[in-house]
């Protein structure tokens, strides 16, 4: 059986369609379900074995992008998400859905435990890009060594296109930033061509982010954000250079991150399917 996946959209999301597709090449079924039906009824999410939160400007990014969304989500389904997460199921945020999740208690999500204090609620930002502008091209990635079930075999270095404004990924002080490296959550940072180190500026480091961070997992693995936008890239055709390139460009590398998630809920690891 296809896993469903619920993609949550409220005023302002721009990428619902996109990401539906992505997940339906991947051998998904999706269902679009507005913000305030599921306040409605939250257990609508009970059916469904994958959540995504898609890109866009979610309430105009008015306060911060991401904030309102996320302030919906932390006040009212919390325990929702939670024990969505505690029955296996994946969540993915991409862009404005990766700002909602960082702007919750759930990505990164506690951080610490096991002889250290567990520190929880928000740990994280996205902030302005360093530049101060907003940033849409094609950057390079790689893909470190994670815990996250989205990012697994995943090429040394590959492409996707970036598009925000607010993408400076900036844990919220050392403590957290060396956790993050200790528990294998970082699953994504920018990179040189070559997949070499960004050096944590531009033009490989598209927006200052700490260390070069592009995605995160959080403890679980099952939760995962990255401000590329990986459903802009499932097939060869969606590569700027598809006609210049020989051989050409790898088809459509983003495809590999919902393909992830849909074998991991097909796998019936507490998805229930
Ligand atoms: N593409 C997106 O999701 C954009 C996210 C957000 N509106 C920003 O500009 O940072």
């Amino acid at each position: 059986m296809k896993p469903r996946t619920l993609i949550l959209r409220t005023a302002g999301t721009n990428c619902d369609k996109e990401t539906a597709h992505a997940f339906e090449l991947a051998g998904a079924t999706t269902e679009a379900i507005h913000i305030n039906r599921l306040l409605a009824e939250p257990g609508l999410i009970e059916g469904f074995q994958i959540l995504a939160f898609p890109g866009g400007f979610s309430y105009g990014d008015d306060i911060a992008a991401g904030k309102i969304l996320a302030n919906q989500i932390s006040h009212h389904l919390r325990d929702v998400l939670r024990d969505f997460i505690a029955a296996g199921k994946p969540i993915i945020g991409i862009c404005n859905g990766f700002q909602v999740l960082v702007k919750t208690d759930l990505l990164p999500g506690d951080i610490g435990g096991q002889g250290s204090s567990i520190r929880t609620g928000q740990t994280a930002t996205l902030a302005h890009n360093d530049c101060g502008r907003f940033i849409d091209r094609w950057i390079s990635l790689a893909p470190r060594k994670s815990r996250c079930i989205w990012t697994q075999d995943l090429p040394a270095s590959f492409e996707l296109p970036i598009a925000h404004g607010e993408g400076k990924f900036v844990p919220a002080d050392e403590s957290v930033r060396q956790a993050l490296h200790a528990n294998e959550q970082i699953a994504l940072v920018y990179a040189k061509a070559d997949g070499s180190p960004a050096g944590g500026a531009a033009p490989a480091n598209p927006n200052g982010s700490t260390d070069d961070i592009a995605g995160v997992c959080d403890a679980t693995g099952l939760v995962f954000g990255l401000m590329p936008h990986p459903e802009r890239y499932v097939s060869p055709f969606q590569h700027y250079a598809w006609t210049r390139q020989t051989p050409p460009p790898e088809a459509g590398i983003g495809l590999r991150v919902f393909k992830n998630a849909v074998q991991y809920a097909k796998s019936g690891v507490g998805a229930g399917v």
